[in-house]
């Protein structure tokens, strides 16, 4: 035998096997791929399809974007012969009972649906839409027990009273219904932390919690919001108690389906329940608007030559104003000129998302009715349904709110002028601290607007900051400009520290000698070293020098890089507090980093 040939034989035959291997490993992930693509392409067909679906019956599912993870989470199972149930109708809703039930009814063509209500006479007017109308609490163990009778369900969906007792009880006697490997879901979970819903030592949240801290794995998290993790966990160790046995040994995932707008959700809490958010999340949670405020360019609604300037500036904000730059005889004109920019400018309907805003007149005025009715209303619905979205501005700046009664009438009369249009979800607003009484009122004015949104309006409007209105706020308590500003330091510190403890943004006074563009950079810089987000402006001639104080250094960034670096290299070795650059670090000066790392992060996407 020809020994080389035989190893060459050898070599090819290895060589070949190889090359098979390699070609048969190729065409499996090609196959995985495309099992991939396939099923994300299902999951967003589902998620655009039930969105459409939830709009159209007007639940507000559609307002939480709940489509998201419904739509995940349901779609690929959508066609197939469910058993669901679902804990209320949506009885003493604003948008009326039945919406979520018409909406599962379209989602899920073959599935049959139950529906558990406690009010008797709105529930029996469903009763032929139904599978199985029970009727009765959510928290009585007797009534839960009934529903055996329609079990196993596939899905279970509490939409029910949100209580803190309501959501524990449905789930501990109602998950021994749940089929294996069926989806328990439980709906508007930050309601626990709400004072109303506080009739029980222990929430659906803190069950979960605490299976997830039994479970120690963190598989058993889905994370709906970046940034939001668990603590390490394993330093805990307690008794499973009875109760929670069943779901323990029965529970084979856990997602938390809290609403998808977690800024509303951590905005509703407050500081009264934090604790308990803080004993399980990460504390740097991601709450500002994802887009920067640095310069809010004002433009008189009324004035054709300057709106025909606002497409062309860079500002991060351009506030198209009804108020005080607005002759009271101009008010109208001001409001149709706005009205139609919406109405007809494609490059306003692109931009839309925090860039073009309004600013109408003080709430509670006969002018800011006038206001709210003209500009948030839609002309050309009618012409084309899917795309009137664009229409709204998404951000609103109110002057003047000097009491929470004040938020009552606005949010009323917003969602009133604005209910018929479905769109309207997420209506950014930013209110204006320009008194004595407004300054001494601040704590109530957010608690109002975040609790009122949260539990009135479904996280329809969005508290996103606060405006300091510096020459009415002189005007008011007498004070006389100068141009240090140290008249206005009380309340310029107060508005940041208010607005900092809510995480909302804080824009601060305007500069009127805009032609003074040293004053103006100065000013501008004191009020970035206070803690404001941005500022307001006048003229377009202010704007780079406004933008470029409230954008970090180089020589910051590169700090707050360093920073967050050693400061992990530190925390692995154990030392809480170290020396970087000559100072002593610890977690506020990390906090102070990452925020300026933030700021960069969102300057540049724009
Ligand atoms: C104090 C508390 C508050 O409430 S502040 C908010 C209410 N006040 C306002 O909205 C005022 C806004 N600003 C203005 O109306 C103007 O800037 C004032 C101050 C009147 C000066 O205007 P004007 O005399 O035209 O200035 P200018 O000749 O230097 O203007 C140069 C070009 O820029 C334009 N421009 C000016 N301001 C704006 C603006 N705010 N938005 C858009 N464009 C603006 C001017 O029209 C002028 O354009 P052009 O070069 O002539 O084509
Ligand atoms: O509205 C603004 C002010 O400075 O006053």
């Amino acid at each position: 035998m020809n020994k080389p040939k035989i190893f060459f034989g050898f070599n090819l035959f290895i060589f070949l096997v190889c090359l098979f291997t390699l070609y048969k490993n190729y065409e499996k992930s090609l196959y995985l791929l495309n099992i991939e693509l396939n099923r994300q392409e299902q999951t967003n067909k589902s998620v655009e399809e039930l969105k459409k679906i939830f709009k159209k019956h007007g639940t507000d599912k559609y307002f939480h974007k709940y489509y998201n993870f419904y739509g995940k989470f349901i779609g690929p199972i959508r066609n197939e012969e469910l058993e669901v149930l679902e804990i209320g109708l949506g009885c003493g809703m604003i948008y009326g009972p039945g919406k979520s039930l018409l909406s599962w009814k379209e989602f899920l063509p073959n599935s049959k649906i139950s529906i558990l209500e406690y009010d008797r006479n709105c529930a029996l007017k469903f009763k032929n839409q139904t599978k199985n109308l029970f009727i009765g609490s959510q928290s009585d163990f007797n009534v839960l027990k009934e529903l055996e009778i329609g079990s196993p369900f596939d899905i279970i969906i509490d939409d029910g009273g949100h209580s803190r007792l309501q959501q524990t009880r449905s789930l501990i006697g109602l998950f021994p219904y749940l089929k294996k490997g069926g989806i328990y879901i439980i709906e508007d979970l930050y309601y626990s932390f709400t004072q109303e819903a506080n009739d029980s030592n222990r929430s659906a949240f803190d069950v979960l919690t605490k299976l997830l801290i039994l479970f120690n794995n963190p598989s058993f998290y889905y994370d709906p919001v970046p940034n939001f993790k668990l603590n390490k966990i394993d330093t805990f160790n307690f008794d499973i108690e009875p109760d929670l046995k069943y779901l323990y040994e029965n529970v084979e995932f856990i997602m938390f389906s809290i609403r998808s707008n977690l800024k509303t959700l951590i905005k509703s809490i407050g500081k009264q329940k934090y604790l308990t958010f803080s004993s399980l999340s990460n504390p740097e949670i991601n709450l500002t608007a994802s887009y920067p405020s640095r310069a809010c360019l004002y433009v008189p609604g009324n004035d054709s030559k300057k709106l025909s300037k606002i497409f062309a500036t860079n500002a991060d904000c351009v506030v198209l104003d009804c108020e005080d730059g607005v002759a009271l005889n101009k008010k109208s004109e001001a409001r149709e000129k706005i009205r139609n920019l919406f109405d007809t400018d494609q490059r306003i309907q692109n931009n839309i998302d925090g860039k073009f805003t309004v600013r109408i007149n003080p709430a509670e005025t006969s002018l800011a009715f006038e206001d709210i009715k003209t500009i948030f209303t839609i002309k050309h619905e009618i012409k084309d349904k899917n795309t009137t979205s664009n229409l709204l501005p998404k951000c609103i700046f109110i002057p003047k709110t000097n009491n929470a009664r004040q938020i009552g009438w606005l949010f009323e009369t917003l969602h009133e002028q604005t209910k018929q249009f479905k769109d309207l979800d997420n209506l950014n607003m930013f209110f204006y601290m320009e008194s004595a009484i407004s300054l001494i009122n601040l704590n109530d004015i957010i608690k109002t607007a975040l609790s009122l949104s949260a539990e009135k309006y479904h996280g329809r409007f969005n508290l996103e900051g606060f405006v300091f209105g510096s020459d009415d706020f002189c005007a008011d308590i007498g004070a006389s400009r100068t141009k240090d500003s140290v008249e206005l330091t009380y309340a310029r510190q107060k508005l940041v520290t208010y607005c900092k403890a809510y995480k909302l943004k804080a824009i601060d006074m305007v500069y009127i000698d805009f032609k003074d563009l040293e004053g103006l950079k100065m000013q501008c810089e004191q009020g970035a070293r206070m803690g404001f987000t941005g500022k307001q402006v006048i003229h377009p001639g202010q704007v780079d020098v406004c933008q470029n104080a409230f954008t970090p250094s180089q020589e910051k960034i590169e700090w707050a890089t360093g920073l967050v670096e050693a400061f992990e290299y530190h925390q692995k070795s154990g030392a809480g507090a170290f020396t970087y650059k000559g100072q002593m670090i610890d977690m506020p000066s990390l906090l102070q980093a990452k925020n300026i790392l933030k700021i960069i992060e969102k300057v540049k996407k724009i």
